[in-house]
């Protein structure tokens, strides 16, 4: 398989290869941080707690971190350190597997329930980044490669429960904009909606500054929850500057996407975020659930929250299309959504 990780070990690399080299890379670095920045934390127990005064303080919580953020990082979510730690494990090994081991599940077919492979999409990236990935759809039909041992089991017992982590945040953010606690679950059909899982590899790099892991982008769903090893490399984009994030330990890494804009009319903005690399001895991993509508569904502002003075800002389309769209064009800050606004 053509991969960064076989790159690396392959050649006692002491120069990147001239087509991973990102031209906008080292400038970009120079608007990089701002550290005083409070990246908003969500306390997942107080969004279910029973003592409403409590619930309803930690939903406009959630609103305002959806709205002036789009992005939080969430505490006591209830998913074990364990489960977290052997998700992780499990990928490394997954990662480790001979490529011909891998090779069945190379894909860049967008439907395939199983994909491996390099960069965001060969055919159209210009420049290639370091990185491997594999994705599965986890829903509505559960898919996962069945090596190494215990992989498969671990990726379903992890996706099932960030799927009822998300369903919770949804109904907080349904609630957060006056609407019915199920109002988002039940225009998306959330409980048989689309769930992708995203495995994020990030070989170490012998210049990192040259390379760029993934380069900034929006992702399409409702929202994204992210996990990593111990090392950093996300950033994400606010009031015009790339901050570092460097999550509290045992922390979700939540990001509105493209489809929660579209049914907000543009109140809660999908997130434009990048990994850099930044090691050079070690790997980093990231771990993502995109959760979203069913394919059929089509994603259009929600009537509710549209008035004469607030008209809708999108043209309705499937999910299915917009995936499709996305695919078909280079990962970039102007998300697909440019190509639907009215
Ligand atoms: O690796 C990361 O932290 C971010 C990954 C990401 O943005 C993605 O998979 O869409
Ligand atoms: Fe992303």
């Amino acid at each position: 398989m053509f991969s960064v990780k076989r790159l690396v070990e392959s050649n006692n690399l002491s120069s990147i290869p001239s087509n991973y080299i990102c031209q906008t890379n080292i400038q970009d670095y120079s608007i990089v941080l701002n550290e005083t920045e409070i990246i908003p934390t969500i306390d997942f127990s107080q969004l279910i707690s029973s003592n409403p005064m409590e619930r309803s303080m930690a939903i406009q919580k959630l609103g305002n971190a959806c709205r002036d953020w789009g992005f939080f990082m969430l505490i006591n979510h209830g998913v074990s350190e364990t489960l977290r730690d052997e998700v992780l494990r499990t990928s490394q090994c997954f990662f480790d597997l001979p490529s011909e081991e891998k090779k069945e599940y190379i894909s860049e077919k967008l439907f395939d329930p199983i994909r491996c492979g390099t960069s965001f999409n060969l055919k159209v990236d210009k420049t290639l980044y370091w990185r491997d990935y594999l994705k599965c759809y986890v829903h509505p039909q559960f898919d996962a490669p069945s090596k190494p041992p215990g992989f498969s089991e671990t990726l379903e017992e992890y996706t099932t429960k960030s799927r009822e982590v998300i369903g919770e945040l949804l109904k907080g953010i349904s609630l957060s904009l006056s609407l019915e606690e199920n109002y988002i679950h039940n225009m998306m059909n959330v409980d048989s909606g689309s769930q992708l899982l995203v495995i994020n590899y990030y070989p170490p790099c012998p210049k990192p500054e040259l390379v760029m892991g993934l380069p900034a982008h929006t992702d399409h769903g409702l929202l994204t929850l992210l996990m990593q090893n111990e090392h950093s490399g996300l950033q994400i984009e606010h009031n015009g500057k790339w901050i570092p994030v460097n999550p509290v330990p045992n922390s979700f890494l939540i990001n509105t996407g493209d489809h929660l804009e579209i049914i907000t009319n543009g109140k809660y903005k999908s997130i434009v975020h990048r990994a850099v690399v930044m090691n050079k001895k070690a790997a980093r991993i990231s771990v993502g659930t995109a959760h979203g509508p069913t394919l059929d569904t089509i994603v259009t502002p929600a009537p509710e929250l549209l008035s004469k003075d607030n008209p809708s800002a999108y043209r309705g389309i499937t999910y299915r299309d917009y995936l499709q769209l996305q695919q078909s064009r280079e990962l970039a800050r102007n998300s697909c959504l440019d190509y639907i606004r009215i």
